[in-house]
């Protein structure tokens, strides 16, 4: 946010993706390699494991190995295939992918079957990360190393890769005695100490035995909690005590809103309608009459923020008329699951047949953290205005990953407009913060959230009341 050409600070950015000056956190990555079955990916799962950190993203090379044509798959199929060569790779996806993942967006993972030596038709989708943990025979190729802020070396005795790879490939990987021992000799031992050994060099860290190596798991883990808090990464447990300690002094206290956020005008109208769905003792059949009633004026209210241009139209008397038309090929809905979803009915009355995708995040009762469980997205929503809803917003933590989410998906931050009945100071200054082109839009501001992460004054658990479930 720039006014008079000063940037307007109001919080220190929120997790995962910013930091305390609002510019995108690099995720931290590390590059893990060894040779065939030293354990790199055991290593890579205890590192997870023992980091107290969301968002952690293994990718595994081998999901990056190249189609064969027809004679090569034969060549595979009677183990004459040479796996074990940095050119059997994709090598220029694997950089994209990487280059996408530093920079937190999300990437399609192709899906690779050991048993038919080919690519699954679907992909698997891994979204923006705090860490990404890459591994593979070749992962220290040259033009990878640029990605990776740390390299780790898996040193393990030939005899026991030899003698896990026969176990592995044999129970996992559809292959018999005689074919593994023929490829490993062939293929797999020239390789390793071809390519992988003389790799060693270029290492940080080299971890012998693999995974059972529990110091030297602990040291990589140290290193990485370090570089993150170097970094400013903050995550939702220290979240309370900083964003108390960040709003004081902050436009929050003294009552100034960031410029992105609208407000209904507070007529006795509409405080009217929030008396009935504050009200603890009104029904749930009320509290559902008032609230749609509201999400209504609020998605009208929406709407108008939206860009028009002026047309010229003839009544049917034939008299020119001036009006207004919305200025845009393409509006879509999505929902925040579960309370979003309520205010879809409201949107698609004053929408024609509008497009509704939904994203299910919830908060990890372990870590707090929020969660991607579910997405589904309308097709064609990076060209489209995005109206994004949920019916209440609290810390803004759910809405500041489905705003994410949608940027992933080639959304422009300045076509969403994120939608709330109530929204509490704490996550508007949060969101407004991480993504200043984001219009955030309600019917009402309420001050404070509590150490539970509650609104105050707050409307409750609109989910539970609407739903007239209990709560959890
Ligand atoms: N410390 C260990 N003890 C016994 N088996 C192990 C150990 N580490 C890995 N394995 C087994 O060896 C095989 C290869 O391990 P993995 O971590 O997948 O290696 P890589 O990713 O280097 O190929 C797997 O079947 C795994 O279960
Ligand atoms: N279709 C394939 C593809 C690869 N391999 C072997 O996998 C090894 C790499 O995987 P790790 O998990 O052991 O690192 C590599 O040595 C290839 O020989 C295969 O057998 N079939």
């Amino acid at each position: 946010v720039v006014r008079s050409g000063k940037r307007i600070i109001f919080t220190s950015g929120r997790p995962p993706w910013y930091d305390s000056s609002g510019q995108l956190k690099e995720a931290f990555v590390i590059g893990i390699t060894g040779g065939s079955a030293s354990g790199k990916t055991s290593v890579a799962k205890k590192i997870i494991e023992a980091l107290d950190v969301p968002w952690v993203s293994l990718i595994c090379m081998d999901s990056f190995y190249k189609e064969l044509n027809k004679e090569e798959l034969q060549q595979a199929k009677d183990c004459n295939y040479n796996f074990d060569l940095p050119t059997s790779f994709d090598l220029e996806l694997i950089a994209s992918t990487m280059k996408r993942l530093r920079e937190g967006k999300n990437v399609e993972i192709p899906i690779y079957n050991f048993t038919k030596h080919q690519r699954d038709k679907k992909k698997k989708t891994i979204y923006g990360a705090n860490v990404v943990i890459f591994e593979g025979i070749f992962a220290f190729q040259p033009e990878l190393l640029k990605f990776m802020d740390c390299k780790v070396f898996v040193d393990t005795d030939s005899d026991i890769r030899l003698a896990r790879r026969l176990r592995r490939d044999i129970l996992e990987r559809g292959r018999d005695v005689r074919g593994v021992l023929k490829q490993y000799m062939t293929f797999v031992k020239p390789a390793y100490d071809l390519y992988i050994d003389t790799t060693k060099n270029v290492a940080d860290i080299i971890v012998p035995r693999g995974g059972e190596n529990e110091v030297g798991v602990n040291l990589i883990v140290n290193l990485i909690n370090q570089r993150l808090q170097e970094r400013g990464f903050l995550f939702r447990s220290q979240l309370k005590q900083n964003m108390q300690h960040q709003l004081s002094g902050q436009p929050s206290t003294t009552g100034n809103l960031p410029p992105s956020v609208r407000v209904i005008d507070r007529t006795s109208h509409i405080i009217g309608l929030h008396t009935f769905i504050r009200n603890k003792d009104t029904t749930r059949d009320e509290f559902i009459f008032y609230s749609r009633r509201l999400m209504r004026i609020l998605i009208e209210f929406a709407l108008s923020l939206l860009p028009f241009k002026k047309v010229t139209i003839d009544t049917p008397q034939n008299i020119k008329y001036e009006g207004m038309r919305m200025n845009s090929n393409n509006i879509c809905g999505v929902s925040i699951l579960r309370a979003g979803e309520t205010m879809e009915p409201a949107l698609c009355d004053v929408c024609k047949d509008i497009s509704i995708g939904k994203i299910l995040i919830q908060t990890n009762n372990e870590t707090g953290e929020p969660e991607l469980h579910y997405l589904r997205l309308p097709r064609n929503i990076k060209d489209s205005h995005v109206i994004l809803m949920d019916a209440t917003m609290a810390t803004g933590a759910a809405a500041l990953m489905a705003i994410r989410i949608l940027l992933d998906h080639d959304v422009l931050d300045e076509n969403i407009l994120l939608i709330s009945l109530v929204m509490a100071l704490p996550g508007i200054h949060a969101v407004a913060y991480a993504f200043p082109g984001v219009q955030l839009v309600t019917t009402e501001i309420d001050k404070d959230i509590n150490d539970s992460f509650h609104i105050l004054p707050g409307i409750g658990n609109f989910g539970d009341r609407y739903f007239g479930t209990e709560p959890l």
